[in-house]
């Protein structure tokens, strides 16, 4: 089977309240909407609703890079100040390299929007074959957020010899500077 196959897209929530049900998760499944309304070409999400505790992070993001071998891992939740927020640690800890381009981006339009867009430490890594995206826990910012990065997001993944990924182009453009 190809890669083109076989496109798995890790959606990670962290959050501790929607892990134990006292809230239902808006997080994980506003993700799922976001992507299938920007692919055009096929995905499978693999989801996960996780409490906001460093190694089982640590754990997840490692199951979906090394085990489940998504090309793109998108985090929603604990990247606050607040004492249990630890996603920014967590995926640091797993990472290859940062990509902090993602982070600057994402608090720059997300300030237009809210003051306390500051007070997110999100960030973006590559592990493996996968990047991995921290978005804020308000199911709002996930759209917020991703608008401003995803044209840079298949590029990245072509670099990262993952799956050639293709957008809806009426609703997002991917830039690729060099075409395949
Ligand atoms: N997965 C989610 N589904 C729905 N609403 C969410 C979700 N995650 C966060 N929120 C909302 O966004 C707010 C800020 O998210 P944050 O990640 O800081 O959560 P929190 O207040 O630390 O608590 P918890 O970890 O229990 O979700 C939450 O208080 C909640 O109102
Ligand atoms: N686009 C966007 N970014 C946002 C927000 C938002 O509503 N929209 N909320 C902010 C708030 S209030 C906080 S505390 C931080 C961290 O949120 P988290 O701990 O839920 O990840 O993200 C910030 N970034």
């Amino acid at each position: 089977m190809s890669k083109k196959d076989h496109v798995k897209i890790g959606i990670v929530t962290v959050s501790d309240r929607a892990s134990r049900g006292e809230y239902e998760d808006r997080g994980g499944p506003a993700i799922v909407d976001y992507l299938s309304e920007v692919l055009s070409s096929e995905w499978t999400p693999v989801a996960r609703v996780i409490p906001d505790e460093l190694y089982t992070i640590t754990e997840t993001l490692q199951e979906l890079t090394d085990l489940e071998q998504c090309c793109l891992i998108v985090t929603t939740g604990g990247t606050g100040p607040a004492k249990r927020d630890i996603t920014p640690e967590a995926t640091l800890a797993v990472a290859e390299k940062e990509m902090p381009g993602f982070g600057e981006l994402m608090r720059k339009v997300s300030l237009e929007k809210v003051p306390t867009a500051i007070l997110s430490r999100q960030t973006a890594v590559i592990r493996g074959g996968s990047l991995i995206i921290n978005l804020p826990g308000q199911p709002k910012a996930i759209q917020e957020c991703l608008d401003a990065v995803f044209p840079a997001v298949p590029y990245c993944i072509d670099l990262l010899e993952g799956p050639y990924l293709e957008t809806n182009e009426s609703r997002l453009v991917a830039f690729r500077p060099k075409k395949k």
